[in-house]
């Protein structure tokens, strides 16, 4: 890191993490780079007596910060936005270093959430609710409360944007959060957070941001201080959070894997379908929710597209992303590397042929190709989180629905034709909660409502008008001149 670099000195967080003020914490964990393996540094993590303390001074501090004349709120989140803009650079830099991307997706990164923390801005400034229709001389309002205080738990893969999705909607509409990153990307997914904020002028307390594992998340869970949920990562975890959850009776909004289909018509452009396919598989190496998990291809341009997408992947470029142009970033650690490579063998046992990849040098894993892939196989159902371009032939329209609806999941789907009445059509029998029709299935715009089905998440949406609802609740609020007289 060069001196120019101010936002997040090492000095500040080694060790530390952030509760109001940089503290210790109850251990420490290395700050892996998952690229060279080298240590960072160590941030400190929480513990679930720490979440019980913290949680109990979030509720404390929000109500003063819901009592803020809303433009007090609003200029906070504006100064947090500002503030990500001047040290984007740096923010960058750690998301590439810590997790792995390469430049250009922790570019993105970036600059999506500089964009929800703008639209977060404008959320205190709303309306709050509605003037209800009542009987002659009562007032009758419907309005919307903050919740209190919200629990994030986020994930490694897109980890400063799956926080912040959701903390800076939390904080703007007048909750405190208590955030809980990935400790294998604590940094840019809660150091940097946590310091946008306290430079913004947030009060002390508002935002907590506490690192920790499973067993941290569950106390989160579970807390009395924290009104709701908003969880990102497997579904696996989701089902946990989700069941923890409701037996606290807490608002729960989970947002959890995928497997989802990009489907190539006969009409389709072939050039465009490869590159379209090889972004929808291959950005941040296949570790993103709404990654193409299965690539539909229709039989009569399908030996054409294995040929091409296999040459698209043999030219893609794998290495250190802080090292020049790459393609293709390292997994985040071993384990999700060898879950990879143990579903691309069972997938050839099982008769799928290996076009191209399915070998790897430490933690980069070469782009894989994996054709002829039928129901009957593991690469079908199974979540891979890794750079594996799975392809299915299909024949007809109705095949290709039902081979894309053929799983638990329903986080994102994607049609490429040249017939856009055609698409539309079969996207209506798609069990999906985002649809696209030519474009890829990795796509977010932060305004947009986002949120799956099934297996996927449990129906709740973030993102745009959506946060409004998410992070809030109802309350109606009538007033009379004067108390009426009731019959007894
Ligand atoms: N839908 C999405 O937006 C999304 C995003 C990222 C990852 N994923 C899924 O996550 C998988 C791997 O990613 P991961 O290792 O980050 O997932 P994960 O579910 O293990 O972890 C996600 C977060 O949840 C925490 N956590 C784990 N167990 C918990 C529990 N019982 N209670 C509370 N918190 C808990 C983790 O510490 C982490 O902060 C992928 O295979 C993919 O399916 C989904
Ligand atoms: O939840 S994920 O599907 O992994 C995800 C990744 C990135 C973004 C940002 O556009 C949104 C959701």
């Amino acid at each position: 890191m060069s001196q120019s670099h101010t936002l997040l000195p090492t000095a500040l967080w080694q060790e530390r993490l952030f509760t109001g003020e940089w503290r210790a914490g109850a251990s420490t964990s290395a700050v892996v780079e998952p690229a060279t393996g080298a240590e960072l540094g160590r941030v400190a993590l929480a513990d679930p007596a720490l979440i019980a303390s913290q949680a109990a001074a979030a509720a404390q501090a929000q109500k003063a910060w819901a009592a803020l004349p809303y433009d007090e709120r609003a200029k906070v989140l504006r100064k947090a936005a500002c503030l990500a803009e001047d040290h984007a650079d740096e923010i960058a830099s750690w998301v590439v270093r810590e997790s792995g991307s390469i430049q250009m997706k922790a570019g993105f990164e970036v600059a999506v959430t500089i964009k929800a923390l703008h639209e977060a801005s404008g959320l205190p400034s709303r309306s709050a609710g509605e003037v209800l229709p009542s009987e002659p001389g009562r007032l009758s309002l419907a309005r919307r409360r903050p919740l209190g205080v919200v629990g994030v738990i986020a994930p490694f893969n897109f980890p400063l944007y799956l926080a912040m999705r959701a903390v800076a909607p939390s904080l703007a509409l007048g909750n405190a959060v208590v955030l809980k990153p990935d400790p294998r990307t604590a940094v840019c997914g809660g150091v940097a957070i946590a310091r946008l904020f306290e430079l913004a002028g947030l009060p002390a307390g508002v935002l907590q941001v506490l690192p920790g594992d499973g067993a941290v998340g569950a106390a989160i869970t579970s807390d009395p201080h924290i009104a709701m949920i908003h969880f990102t990562g497997s579904t696996a975890a989701g089902r946990k959070v989700g069941e923890a959850a409701s037996r606290n009776l807490k608002k729960v909004s989970l947002e959890l894997g995928g497997k989802n289909s990009l489907i190539v018509l006969d009409d389709a452009d072939l050039d465009l379908a490869i590159a379209n396919t090889a972004w929808g598989v291959y950005l941040h190496q296949g570790q993103i929710c709404m990654s193409a998990g299965r690539v539909l291809v229709q039989r009569g341009i399908y030996d054409s597209f294995v040929q091409q997408l296999t040459a698209k992947a043999r030219s893609l470029k794998v290495g250190n992303p802080l090292q020049g142009e790459v393609q293709i970033g390292p997994l985040i650690n071993a384990a999700q590397r060898d879950r990879a490579l143990r579903v691309i063998e069972s997938a050839t046992q099982a008769g799928a042929v290996l076009e191209v990849g399915g070998t790897h040098e430490g933690l980069f894993l070469a782009p894989t190709v994996l054709s002829g892939v039928t129901p009957e196989n593991p690469a079908f159902h199974e979540e891979i989180f890794g750079p594996v371009a799975v392809v299915i032939p299909f024949d007809t329209d109705a095949d290709a629905a039902r081979l894309a609806n053929d799983t638990e999941y329903g986080l994102s789907m994607a049609i490429l034709s040249r017939d856009v009445g055609r698409a539309l059509q079969l996207g209506e029998s798609l069990h999906t909660g985002l649809l696209h029709i030519n474009d890829q299935t990795v796509n977010d715009e932060v305004v947009n409502p986002f949120g799956g089905v099934g297996a996927s998440g449990n129906g709740s949406s973030i993102g745009g008008s959506a946060n409004w609802e998410e992070f809030t609740q109802w309350q109606w609020l009538t007033v009379k001149g004067q108390a009426p007289a009731y019959p007894f």
